[in-house]
């Protein structure tokens, strides 16, 4: 049995699967815990990532290792490739007026959305290196190279020498390659950073980033007799995800993790002057249209920690409350918002009386505001897809999966739990042994299909709750 092993180095965990080519069967699986915060030591995913993989058994088995993982963070290395200062995380909103600022000079959204597919907000890797600019002028003068966080972390299992690599879909949440013409736009990084570093290879779908040569968290790799595993190109969270759950033309995937994102795969590139819809690449060589909201499964988590209960039985109590929490509203913006462009944004409560005044309703409320802002996002994509997939760990949750039809007004399937993330990764990591045109073929599992009676009010009172801020 050939083995290949995926990767997803995510916002709160990194998770390690570990899966047969030939069928895809999970072999076997390890995760651990990244730091909280928004800024974070590069070495934190390093060391999380070798404790994972140690519960996953090892790599020294497999044949090829692919990283997904969380986008758009800066990650700047200086002349000896040491990292200049911690990681500034997708989620980190301090760069929100250095994104107004590029998106002004440029001569707008619509002037973004053409040359690099999305109009930039605080995430995009573009807008952090601006505020590094106007910042912290010695970190940007000692930055040599600048890349992405499943970058640095190719680069560190290849042993951190040699040139670092990156593929299609993550170069397309930085801000400054364009999806559309395939290259760099080094005129949007100068006039963001003030000069431009070096930048990662952008690998094909299934170019190879190296060999392993490392061992994370730990002493370099012994050689097996057979040679050592390749690296696949790797992708960013999202665009793994696509490949681990089989998505096709046709279908939406909602995905409730730290971010909420609604996307789609395309056959050709898009360009929203709004900014709602980034155009990214996906990792099979298509496109891959995406909304992201900073706000989903920990507003669950909050909720949970406000009621001192845990998720299972936040998920009861919302079940038990009537739908629509007796006109009890949650506006989630609990860590400001990404899509609406609200970087200061905070949540709020509306409806409190003292009916509505009881754990059940809140739990509701919080469960059906995350819902409407992810409908929102998904309205967003102006799509009418054959298939709504639902994953990410919000998924696990029974009350999610059951009033996410009646507010997104369809059917929602929801696959089997897994980590779809790590699984597309390895996914990939079986195609660059296979070869081919497309990924292998492998078993995605069965999902379960959820329906209810769509229940409109939900939305328009969530609506009216958002425009009164
Ligand atoms: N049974 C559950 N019910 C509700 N939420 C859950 C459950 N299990 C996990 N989660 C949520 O999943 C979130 C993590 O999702 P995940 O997709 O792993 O995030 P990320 O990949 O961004 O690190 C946690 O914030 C947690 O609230
Ligand atoms: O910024 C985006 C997408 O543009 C986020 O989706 C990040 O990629 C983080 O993902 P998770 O850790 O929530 O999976």
């Amino acid at each position: 049995m050939t083995l290949v092993a995926g990767v997803d180095s995510s916002t709160q965990s990194c998770k390690v699967v570990v899966r047969d080519t030939e069928t895809g069967a999970l072999v076997r699986q390890g995760r651990a815990a990244h730091p909280e915060g928004t800024e974070v030591d590069p070495e934190a995913w390093w060391t999380a990532l070798g404790e994972a993989v140690a519960r996953a058994g090892g790599l020294d088995d497999v044949a090829a290792v692919s990283v997904a993982a969380q986008q758009h963070g800066m990650v700047c290395l200086d002349e000896s490739g040491n990292v200049v200062r911690k990681a500034l995380l997708w989620n980190d909103t301090r760069s929100a007026r250095a994104a107004v600022d590029l998106v002004d000079e440029l001569g707008g959204p619509a002037k973004w959305a053409e040359a690099v597919g999305s109009v930039p907000v605080a995430s995009f890797t573009v807008s952090k290196l601006r505020w590094l600019a106007e910042h912290e002028p010695d970190n940007a003068r000692r930055t040599v190279s600048v890349c992405l966080p499943h970058d640095w972390l190719t680069w560190r299992l290849g042993g951190a020498s040699g040139e670092i690599a990156t593929d299609r879909g993550d170069a397309s949440g930085t801000g400054y390659w364009s999806p559309a013409a395939g290259e760099y736009r080094t005129d949007l990084l100068q006039a963001a950073l003030g000069s431009v570093p070096g930048l990662p290879r952008v690998l094909g779908p299934r170019e190879s980033a190296g060999e392993l040569r490392a061992r994370p968290g730990g002493t370099d790799a012994a050689a097996p007799a057979r040679g050592p595993a390749l690296l696949a190109p790797g992708t960013g969270d999202n665009m793994a995800a696509a490949l681990g759950v089989g998505a096709r033309p046709g279908d939406v995937v909602v995905s409730i993790g730290t971010s909420g994102t609604a996307f789609a795969v395309a056959e050709r590139p898009n360009a929203d002057p709004t900014g709602a819809v980034a155009g990214f690449a996906d990792a099979t060589g298509r496109f891959l249209p995406l909304v992201c909201t900073l706000n989903a499964a920990r507003v669950l988590d909050a909720a949970a920690r406000l009621l001192g209960v845990d998720l299972d039985r936040l998920g009861e109590l919302a079940l038990s409350a009537p739908a629509g929490a007796g006109g009890l509203v949650c506006v989630p913006y609990l860590e400001g918002e990404r899509t609406p462009n609200l970087p200061d944004a905070t949540g709020s409560l509306h409806g409190l009386t003292l009916a509505t005044s009881t754990p059940a309703h809140l739990a509701r409320a919080a469960v059906e505001g995350m819902l409407c802002h992810l409908a929102d996002a998904f309205d967003a994509l102006g799509l009418d897809p054959a298939r709504v997939l639902l994953i990410g760990g919000g998924a696990r949750s029974e009350a999610v999966r059951r009033i996410a039809p009646a507010v997104f007004g369809r059917p929602v399937l929801v696959p089997e739990p897994g980590e779809y993330v790590a699984d597309g990764a390895a996914r990939q990591a079986a195609w660059l042994l296979a070869g081919g045109d497309e990924p292998p073929a492998w078993e995605t599992g069965r999902a379960g299909r959820y329906e209810a009676d769509a229940v409109p009010e939900i939305r328009t009172r969530y609506a009216e709750a958002r425009h009164q801020g």
